[in-house]
């Protein structure tokens, strides 16, 4: 059955067409995001969601998504998915982190020259019919020093076109190197040094806790006065009844504003102001943009429905196209051994080891140990997945080591899992052979090669004669097929493993018979 994916947001037409071609069904209902109660009516029929900024993504929207796999979001701010639901759901979360860029950073431009020139009240009063050419006075930018706060990609777009509009830019972002700002030729500067020398700030930043009201009442008040600030960032970088007072108070010259604490903005503390000019959200609102970053939504959800390949996920480790195909035979083989060990496990995991051996050492073993851990924890917690499994094992306190190791000795590629309880380490290796199927070949030190399938007998025993008649006999007299049988043992008369795929379920009472069988230490029944 082909993935389907509701668009709730008004995304450009070129999504529903990519989506069509790659084979994923696209409904496209631009305003369903709005209203809540219906998108969490329906959102339950739907493997992906697409959206702009308009869908609120909420921890009671995900609670009806039972089928919800990815969210795409067409644009740079996730801040309208509540991320640690999505993930804690297993949910992919991504976003098109450069379609709108430039056209976000026009938008800063754009509105630093109508701050700077009172563009939008003279087009007012001039189509009035008052000509009032004395009463709108404006100041040039060139020269002027221009602060932004947050110089990543949009940030840096705006250094290039100020640079280029001959203002002198400083900037203030800690994660911006000394060579990135060489090569853009910003200064880099601490914040109150950005305030008490800039002539106009622009803020680009993602809101987090540590930006929010980053431009508070203390803040303004050590800024030059004259200042003008522009904000297309996020509502909320900006004490706005703070920038209001100082407006009022002539301190700031005017500012710029798209984006606002509540959206839609309909009514706001800035409003009304004459040095104010405000615009409804419309940073990325570009044909060039939307068609972007709606393509690129597009791509990457139906890369990932399809094909299994993760990009620019905000909650997960990505997997590209080109590798997706490489990897998921390991991906198997890491959830299976993850799942063998799991399943093994009654008491609480305190720690798991990953080594990599080999040619596996080389691939995106990110996503590998996330597979683990997802098969490790899967027989306790039936809704984790790659996305997911990080965080949870993270908050119950389990410890993730990955070994790499460029060399392996019998096979190409190995992967082992030691995973620490309470009281004991079990330890299982695995690899994947040229047919691409996952194999079991190393149980606690003990060779072995065996096949995974869905119904497994697994069983520890004393190396004795007789026990591998006596096993056979009890299945056999119950009525279970062997399909397949593999054994191992550490030495003659020593510690062994049998290994038992069965042709469907293995009852319960038939795996008490055959524990207790004379010799048997422990048998266990496993389904993949
Ligand atoms: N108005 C609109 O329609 C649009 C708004 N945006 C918003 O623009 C913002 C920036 O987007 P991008 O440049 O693509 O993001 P980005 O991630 O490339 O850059 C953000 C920069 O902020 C810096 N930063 C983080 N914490 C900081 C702090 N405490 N102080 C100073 N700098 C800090 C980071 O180091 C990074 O360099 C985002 O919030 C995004 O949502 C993006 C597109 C359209
Ligand atoms: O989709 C939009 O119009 C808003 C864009 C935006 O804010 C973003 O990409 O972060």
């Amino acid at each position: 059955m082909a993935p389907r994916v509701l668009i709730s947001d008004k995304l450009s037409p070129a999504a529903i067409q990519i989506f069509r071609d790659r084979g994923v069904e696209a409904d496209f209902q631009p305003d369903l995001g709005k209203d809540k109660e219906k998108l969490a009516a329906v959102i339950g029929d739907y493997d992906g969601l697409a959206i702009r900024s308009a869908t609120k993504v909420t921890p009671k929207i995900l609670a009806n998504a039972h089928r919800l796999k990815v969210i795409g979001r067409a644009g740079i701010g996730v801040d309208n998915v509540d991320i640690p639901a999505a993930t804690a759901k297993g949910v992919i979360v991504m976003n098109t982190p450069f379609g709108n860029s430039i056209t976000t950073a026009e938008h800063a431009i754009a509105l630093m020259f109508a701050v700077a020139r009172e563009i939008p009240a003279a087009d007012v009063s001039t189509q009035a019919g008052k000509w009032e050419k004395n009463r709108f006075m404006g100041v040039e930018i060139t020269s002027k020093t221009l602060g932004i706060i947050g110089c990543g990609n949009i940030g840096s777009i705006v250094a290039e076109r100020a640079i280029g509009l001959k203002m002198r830019v400083i900037a203030f972002d800690p994660f911006l190197s000394p060579e990135r700002a060489q090569d853009l030729g910003v200064e880099k500067v601490e914040l109150d040094e950005l305030f008490a020398r800039a002539d106009f700030i622009t803020l680009h930043t993602p809101l987090t806790e540590k930006t929010r009201n980053v431009i508070d009442r203390q803040a303004l008040f050590r800024m030059k006065k004259g200042v003008r600030i522009v904000n297309c960032a996020r509502g909320g970088l900006v004490d706005e009844v703070a920038l209001r007072e100082a407006l009022d108070a002539g301190h700031v010259a005017g500012a710029g504003f798209d984006v606002f604490v509540t959206e839609p903005a309909i009514e706001n503390p800035l409003f009304g102001h004459p040095a104010v000019v405000c615009t409804p959200h419309l940073g990325a609102a570009t044909s060039e943009a939307q068609e972007n970053v709606a393509l690129q939504v597009a791509e990457q959800m139906s890369d990932y429905l399809l094909r299994g390949a993760v990009s620019n996920a905000v909650n997960s480790p990505s997997i590209t196209a080109e590798e997706a195909p490489r990897l998921r035979p390991f991906v198997a083989l890491a959830e299976k051994l993850g799942s063998f060990a799991g399943q093994l496990t009654d008491s609480g995991v305190t720690a798991v080891r990953i080594e990599y051996e080999g040619l596996v050492a080389g691939m995106n073993t990110r996503a590998l140990t996330s597979a683990a851990v997802t098969g490790l924890l899967k027989p306790l917690l039936a809704d984790i997945n790659m996305v997911s499994a990080p965080v949870i094992a993270r908050e119950r306190g389990i410890a993730i080591e990955e070994v790499l190791r460029e060399d392996a000795d019998t096979y190409d590629s190995v992967v082992r899992l030691t995973v620490t309880t309470d009281g004991l380490t079990r330890h299982v290796a695995g690899t994947v052979y040229a047919d691409g199927k996952p194999r079991i070949i190393d149980i606690k030190g003990i060779e072995i090669e065996a096949a995974f399938g869905p119904s497994m007998l697994y069983v520890t025993n004393e190396d004795k004669p007789g026990y591998v008649g006596a096993l056979g006999a009890t299945l056999g007299a119950a009525g279970v097929n062997i399909a397949t049988f593999n054994l191992g043992r550490a030495a003659e008369g020593g510690d062994a493993i049998a290994i038992v795929q069965i042709d469907g379920d293995i009852p319960d009472a038939v795996v008490a018979q055959v524990q207790a069988l004379e010799h048997v230490k422990h048998a266990r029944a496993l389904r993949f």
